[in-house]
């Protein structure tokens, strides 16, 4: 009997977590630290500093330079479409140059040495502050939450990251090389900009060199190419950015990408303790997408099971109809559940009386079942959150909108 590819790769997942598991544990018995090789440079494996569906990602210390790292390591089974997929993330990382948007520094693909796969490394910029999630929790072990200023703060941030990706406008230069199909779409009011924004459009974040190290790993194929699709910058031995990257050419129109995984888990938190930093796009993909029989609807339906989080997924990705074309809007919905989620330490959709009663996430999502909790904050907060909690996508604000309410309900509080 075939095994679905589904349960094949959650089965080899399991087995490469246990794996990764058991390399922590057994360093730690016997105090030592890990250490990964690539292509020369020695890295010291501190500690691990979480875990996600399929992979481990570590605090790492390169051993000549002392800089330090979160390693992201993403092991890909033989025969499966691991390496393109995590390709495609690394890809998604490289796009969306933004402050509010984790940067990736480098990557590398070798050989599993214990086994016939391959396994990925991300090198990201270390957020020792944690992500959303964990102040959400450090918040309840302490009794106490986040000010609504704070927390609007918080939101506009993430949403100018989410901007940047609704609004992604590729190059010519960098277009013409990926051969990226064009997706033709009017900007949503395009004119509106802050100066503080620092958008897709004019993607020159602060310092930002894409710098790093450069390394030469046994899969260089795969990483040349992609470092020539991305017109990457050379790094010297110090491990800073020894060339300027090329220009690449005047914008494009519009292509609108959703992050798809919108969730407080997934954003970390900068060390000025106030910067919110969008990560994780290992489910990002080009927000539009025509469903047109039932074959296409399934295929979504089963992607996002796979990659949203439930307590965080549109209504419409549970159930996928024909005849329509899946949006942007499914990231403004998981943006309401965001910010509910910041006022009141979860989901809308989990803790509800039809999930504690032994009713599913589902059930409520779809019925857009949820409460405000009493609380201290204002009506404009409550509005902000409502006006991205409604069913039908259409009748949810874009991207804009919420920044615009946003900057209204901050206003309101000055
Ligand atoms: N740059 C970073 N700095 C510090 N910690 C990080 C960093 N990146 C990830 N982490 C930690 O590792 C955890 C897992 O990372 P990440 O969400 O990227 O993995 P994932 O496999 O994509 O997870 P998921 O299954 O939620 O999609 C994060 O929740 C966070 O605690």
């Amino acid at each position: 009997m075939a095994i679905p590819p589904q349960l094949f790769r959650a089965l080899e997942s399991l087995k490469d977590q246990a794996k990764d598991a058991l390399w922590a544990v057994s360093s730690c018995l016997c105090h030592q630290q890990p250490k990964l090789k690539i292509n020369g440079r020695t890295f010291q494996i501190l500690k691990v500093l979480g875990e996600g569906g399929f992979s481990f990602v570590y605090l790492a210390q390169d051993e000549h330079s002392g800089r330090q790292f979160a390693l992201k390591k993403i092991r890909c089974p033989t025969g499966s479409e691991g390496v393109k997929e995590v390709m495609r993330e690394v890809e998604a990382y490289r796009r969306f140059k933004h402050p509010n948007i984790i940067r990736i520094l480098d990557s590398a693909v070798v050989q599993d040495p214990e086994g016939e796969g391959k396994i990925v490394y991300l090198f990201l910029p270390l957020y020792k502050r944690g992500n959303l999630q964990d102040a959400i929790n450090a918040n309840l072990v302490n009794n106490r939450h986040f000010s609504e200023q704070e927390m609007l703060r918080l939101f506009r941030g993430t949403c100018l990251a989410v901007r940047a990706m609704h609004e992604y406008r590729p190059t010519s230069a960098r277009s013409a090389i990926r051969g990226a199909p064009q997706q033709r779409s009017k900007p949503s009011n395009s004119n509106a900009d802050d100066d503080d924004d620092n958008d897709a459009r004019f993607p020159q974040p602060e310092g930002d060199s894409e710098g790093g190290y450069s390394y030469d790993t046994p899969a260089a194929p795969l990483m040349g190419k992609h470092r020539a699709l991305d017109n990457e910058v050379l790094f010297d031995d110090q491990g800073e950015s020894s060339q300027q990257p090329a220009n690449d050419g005047p914008p494009l129109d519009i292509v609108p990408y959703a992050h798809r995984d919108l969730k407080p888990g997934n954003i970390m938190l900068a060390d000025d303790g106030s910067t919110p930093i969008l990560m994780d796009f290992g489910s990002t993909m080009n927000a539009r997408i025509p469903v047109q029989n039932r074959q296409q609807a399934l295929l979504q339906q089963d992607i996002a099971a796979e990659q949203s989080t439930m307590a965080y997924r549109a209504p419409e990705l549970f159930d996928v109809k024909t005849g329509i074309t899946l949006d942007e809007k499914v990231d403004i919905w998981s943006l309401g559940c965001t910010l509910y989620a910041l006022a009141y330490s979860h989901s809308p959709f989990e803790n509800t009386q039809t999930t504690e009663q032994g009713g599913s996430i589902a059930m409520a999502v779809l019925n857009a079942q949820y409460k405000h909790p009493q609380s201290a904050y204002s009506q404009g907060l409550r509005t902000l959150i409502d006006s991205m909690l409604k069913p039908n996508p259409k009748e949810r604000p874009d991207i804009n909108q919420v920044i615009e309410l946003t900057d209204r309900a901050l206003q309101t509080l000055a």
